[in-house]
């Protein structure tokens, strides 16, 4: 029993001797240390580690960027810069079309693909690439327009079914919208979520996984934390996961499958051209690699349109002056419901308007270390945008539109970068833009949008939340758990509760057996659905009809 102890004894002080001397050699000695930065995060990665799982990481950059200048170091290794030269010098620092920085791998999910998102190797990352280019052109989009139509018509035609005085609840209804209409580009599934107006498991799955996506972030540099992974997922999710590989993978197989059939038959596959219309012709050895890029493609355009249709009306309602003009544009230069096109909108400027917002900059920064740039920062900040964090349209007309406003004369657009750029940016802007002006001039053609009379709405800075993704449901934990959620920094993601209660009783004490020896978000989360949270600003838009 005695050698036991010392034996414990002595690896615990070499542990503790080894952390405090490479944490003193991180702070004064390591090639990063003459940028400014928070001390903890010089010498060890607890700092961005606890950033990363707060879900404030965008804000918490910004402080520290307000705080310490235009490049902070934010991990013993890491650089975070905010000047658009030093996004310039990241971005666009590629040799014939390939990146000099290279990309991290982030969202590969270790299948021994990475897709495309998460392919690390350039020169395999550039064939991927140019092969899907295609998909994206404006071209493409035309031939995809039918399809956005449909959706889009159906949900305002849900719409106007409910969302009368009583609203409806916009994250769900946008979650819809922009999962049914990201599986029909994808790979022309139908999920279904706007016709049944209910969640799919898959919608459900993939919105509890988010802490869990973050955390495989983590683990991809502090792979120690590995375990911590899989205890992100809640055990509902895990027991899910296998049923929606498979809902997946049918979906890529179908599709080749229809595919194939309808060339063999008629020689011309005539419905809408899809993302995976560009894959089909793979190897198929490769359905692997098909599987993956389109399981991309689904959650990069899933993701970034529902966030926007939920940012956008959020800002819309919450300004009606805005909200006044756009819709007086929309209603006065579009004579039918109709006449609404992807031409058409194309010549709404006031629309065009409302949407959001090696050296590198001088600084010679040693090979190997991780740079990423601070764009959320960086579009709000003083020195390049006046009332940064207003939701200003007026700052993107031309001069010669009436509602211009001389106040934004000196912004310096060029900052903000919402699809970032060069050979890693988002090939998808052409396709986003078009669905997102479509949205909202249907939208306001169609009804006066207004916020639910007595519903507080949710504060863009104080009540949001980002992982992997943006956590738009905004509940607060009950009186009961905040002291246990106050000891377990995981636990600090809430989940709406399950569609399903019932489906979670089980479920709920098995985590309560778990959480006793994990006391960890995924194990003890159902248990914290069930019995202490409360929706806080349950987010409605009332729709009265109007034409
Ligand atoms: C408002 C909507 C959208 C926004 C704001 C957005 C933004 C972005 C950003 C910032 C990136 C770069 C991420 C990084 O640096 O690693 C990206 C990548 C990507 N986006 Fe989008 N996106 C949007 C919509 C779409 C759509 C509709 C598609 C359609 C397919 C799409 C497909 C992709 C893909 C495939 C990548 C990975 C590119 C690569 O690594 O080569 N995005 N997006």
């Amino acid at each position: 029993m005695v050698p036991a102890v010392q034996i414990f004894t002595a690896i615990s002080l070499l542990a503790f001797t080894y952390c405090s001397a490479r944490a003193i050699y991180n702070a004064y000695f390591h090639p990063l240390a003459k940028y400014p930065g928070p001390k903890l995060a010089a010498m060890s990665s607890l700092w961005w580690v606890y950033a990363s799982l707060s879900g404030r990481y965008p804000w918490i950059i910004e402080k520290v960027i307000k705080k310490y200048g235009h490049v902070v170091r934010i991990g013993p290794n890491q650089l975070v810069f905010l000047t658009p030269q030093a996004a310039k010098d990241i971005y666009l620092a590629q040799e014939k079309n390939m990146e000099l920085f290279v990309q991290v791998g982030y969202d590969a999910l270790d299948t021994g693909d990475g897709g495309i998102s998460g392919e690390t190797s350039p020169a395999r990352h550039r064939e991927i690439a140019k092969k899907l280019a295609p998909a994206f052109s404006n071209r493409s989009l035309k031939t995809k327009e039918a399809v956005i139509h449909q959706y889009l018509d159906l949900f305002v035609r849900r719409l106007a079914e409910h969302g009368g005085d009583d609203g409806v609840e916009l994250n769900r209804w946008t979650n819809w919208l922009g999962l049914d209409m990201a599986a029909a580009l994808t790979y022309r599934a139908d999920m279904g979520h706007l016709r049944e107006m209910k969640d799919s498991p898959t919608l459900t799955a993939v919105l509890r996984c988010n802490l869990m996506v973050m955390m495989s972030q983590i683990t991809r540099k502090l792979p120690l934390l590995l375990p911590l992974q899989f205890l992100c997922i809640p055990p509902s999710v895990l027991f899910l996961f296998p049923k929606l590989i498979k809902i997946h993978a049918q979906n890529v197989k179908h599709r080749i499958e229809t595919h194939t059939a309808t060339m063999a038959s008629s020689g011309t596959d005539s419905r809408h051209v899809d993302y995976l219309d560009q894959l089909l012709g793979s190897n198929p050895k490769q359905l692997l690699h098909i599987e993956n890029v389109s399981s991309q493609l689904l959650l990069a355009t899933w993701q970034p349109l529902t966030s926007q249709f939920y940012a956008i009306i959020l800002s819309l309602i919450s300004s009606t002056k805005t909200l006044d003009h756009l819709t007086t544009e929309i209603r006065t230069t579009l004579q039918t419901y109709q006449s609404i096109t992807l031409d058409s909108v194309s010549s709404l400027k006031y629309l065009s308007a409302s949407r959001g917002n090696i050296p590198i900059d001088g600084l010679h920064v040693p090979k190997g270390t991780i740079c990423q740039i601070a764009y959320f920062a960086a579009q709000r900040h003083p020195d390049y945008f006046t009332d940064g964090k207003e939701f200003r349209p007026e700052r993107w007309l031309p001069p010669t539109h009436p509602l211009y406003d001389e106040r934004y004369k000196d912004d310096d657009l060029k900052v903000s970068k919402p699809f970032s750029q060069g050979p890693r940016g988002c090939p998808g802007g052409a396709i986003a833009r078009g669905v997102i002006s479509l949205f909202v001039a249907k939208l306001l053609w169609r009804f006066d949008l207004e916020a639910v009379e007595g519903k507080e709405l949710p504060d863009f800075d104080k009540d949001l939340r980002v992982w992997g993704f943006w956590e738009r449901h905004v509940l607060k934990p009950g009186p009961i758990l905040q002291p246990i959620l106050l000891l377990n920094p995981l636990s600090l993601i809430i989940y709406p509760p399950p569609p399903r209660q019932n489906r979670c009783i089980p479920i709920t004490l098995i985590s309560l057996l778990m959480s006793l020896f994990f006391p960890c978000n995924g194990i003890i989360n159902p248990l914290l659905n069930i019995f202490n949270t409360v929706p806080v600003k349950v987010f409605s838009a009332v729709i009265p009809a109007v034409r």
